[in-house]
């Protein structure tokens, strides 16, 4: 697709009824472009989940956090990293440009639990989903007391929370900043994500094709994403033979 550019451009996508920062673009990668990732995907790399399987680029981090500096796969880079660099997207993290990948594949009925992503990385995640749609259910993390207080303050309700973001094959999803930090993520084990519509998912008005979900159902299939991230510590020796310290 015809990207705007720098952070102007990303504004146009993000999801107005959710707190800041979520951005989210249908079609960043074409059907082709789709295929040709899903089928260069190393068979041999997973690591087999209790509901998922998982693959991690270029290496899986450290006891202590720590990224074994290595370049990513030429399949992973591009064509997407050369558009996360047109929207400026890593623009502001440590290294500027992600260092680090996980694949996660869910078949049909499988999902992740609530979770924050943490401290290792830059409070950015760009997530590039291929395969199948699903919905990624958005929460505040705050105890129950939390979110009393906060529903009655009207944050809930001017955020709408909790919510979900429907995540279509092809698309892009951009979580930073705030939304990083203070809210949980997760994907429900169903299978079939049902009452999609307007009120319900906080992108229905963005989605590339709204027509597949006819009486507000999405069917789940098998669907893989792979999440950017900027590791911020990268370790030394590596780092400096590659070229891929701080700068
Ligand atoms: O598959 C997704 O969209 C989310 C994955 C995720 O939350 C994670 O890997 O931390
Ligand atoms: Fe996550």
């Amino acid at each position: 697709m015809d990207l705007p550019n720098g952070r102007e451009g990303l504004e146009a996508f993000r999801i107005a009824s959710l707190p800041p920062e979520f951005y989210y673009i249908p079609n960043f990668i074409t059907a082709s472009e789709e295929a040709s990732i899903l089928d260069k995907i190393p068979a041999n790399r997973w690591i087999t989940l209790s509901h998922r399987r998982l693959q991690t680029h270029p290496s899986t981090l450290t006891k202590t956090n720590t990224l074994l500096g290595a370049p990513l796969p030429p399949y992973l880079l591009n064509p997407i990293t050369e558009r996360f660099k047109k929207l400026g997207i890593f623009d502001a993290t440590p290294h500027r440009q992600p260092n680090h990948v996980l694949i996660n594949e869910y078949r049909k009925g499988e999902g992740i639990m609530p979770h924050e992503d943490g401290a290792a990385y830059a409070p950015v995640v760009a997530t590039v989903s291929l395969g199948g749609s699903l919905c990624l259910e958005i929460t505040g993390k705050g105890s129950a007391a939390v979110d009393e207080a906060e529903s009655r303050s009207g944050e809930e309700e001017k955020y709408a929370l909790p919510t979900r973001i429907l995540q279509e094959p092809r698309s892009l999803l951009v979580t930073r900043g705030a939304a990083y930090g203070e809210l949980l993520h997760g994907i429900a084990a169903v299978e079939a994500d049902e009452g999609l519509r307007g009120e319900t998912v906080a992108n229905w008005g963005m989605l590339g094709d709204r027509g597949v979900y006819g009486e507000g159902r999405n069917e789940r299939g098998t669907r893989v994403s792979l999440t950017y991230r900027d590791v911020l510590k990268v370790s030394g020796a590596a780092s400096k033979v590659l070229g891929m310290g701080r700068r």
